[in-house]
């Protein structure tokens, strides 16, 4: 399988700490890597700084054999980031947030209806974001997941407030993910339930400690 995402000796320093250092791992076509570690291990910041929204202290992230300065329009192209926090608009409504994600992810939504009966927010298509429960605001920010093309999935803590049908969902969704070639990365205070052969784990302590 080809390799999708490498980190070569990543090392990061938040706030005079160091959090990680010397980081090195690759993720195929197919595979899931799940960093694991207690809470401010620096897992969130890892997943940054795959994404490119952070700079390690040392190292490099190389998507496709690329790094991120080479080729900006593959990153932008290839990636999918999305937060620990839902990252919707409060005053929006559901479908109207809909629109605005696709939007930003240059994705012109070809059935919107459906993509909210998939996500489960048929019915409350018109309620403002700020109105909806946490889970539903997350199925909201999840959605992107259901018209990404891009190969690499970056997901922080995406069962977060999620009830089992919809962690349910989300597993199916990965597996058509991994199927089609993609890859993911993610963390998750929940264990996960995938076959050995395509996950792999990643612990993260803090170095310092
Ligand atoms: N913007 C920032 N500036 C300085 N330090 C930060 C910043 N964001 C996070 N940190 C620090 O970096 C450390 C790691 O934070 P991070 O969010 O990566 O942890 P985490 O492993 O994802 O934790 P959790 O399981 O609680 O989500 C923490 O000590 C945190 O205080």
């Amino acid at each position: 399988m080809s390799v999708v995402l490498e980190a070569q000796q990543l090392t990061s320093v938040r706030a005079g700490r160091t959090l990680f250092s010397d980081l090195s791992w690759q993720l195929a076509a197919g595979e899931i890597l799940h960093i694991e570690g207690p809470n401010g291990a620096g897992k969130s910041t890892l997943l940054r700084i795959v994404a490119g929204l952070l700079q390690p202290l040392e190292g490099e992230v190389l998507l496709f054999g690329q790094p991120q300065r080479e080729d900006p329009e593959l990153w932008q192209r290839q990636t999918l980031f999305i937060g620990h926090k839902p990252a919707v608009k409060a005053e929006l409504t559901a479908l109207e947030n809909l629109h605005f994600q696709s939007r930003l992810d240059g994705v012109q939504l070809d059935d919107p209806w459906q993509l909210l009966e998939t996500v489960g927010l048929l019915g409350l298509e018109d309620i403002p974001a700020q109105q909806l429960s946490a889970g539903q605001q997350r199925r909201i920010a999840l959605a992107r997941l259901f018209y990404s093309q891009a190969k690499l999935w970056i997901l922080d803590e995406p069962f977060t407030a999620l009830d089992t049908r919809g962690i349910d969902l989300l597993h199916q969704r990965f597996a058509q993910h991994l199927e089609h070639g993609g890859a993911l990365l993610l963390t998750s205070h929940q264990p996960l339930t995938w076959s050995g052969e395509r996950l792999q784990r990643l612990r993260i302590e803090a170095a310092d400690e």
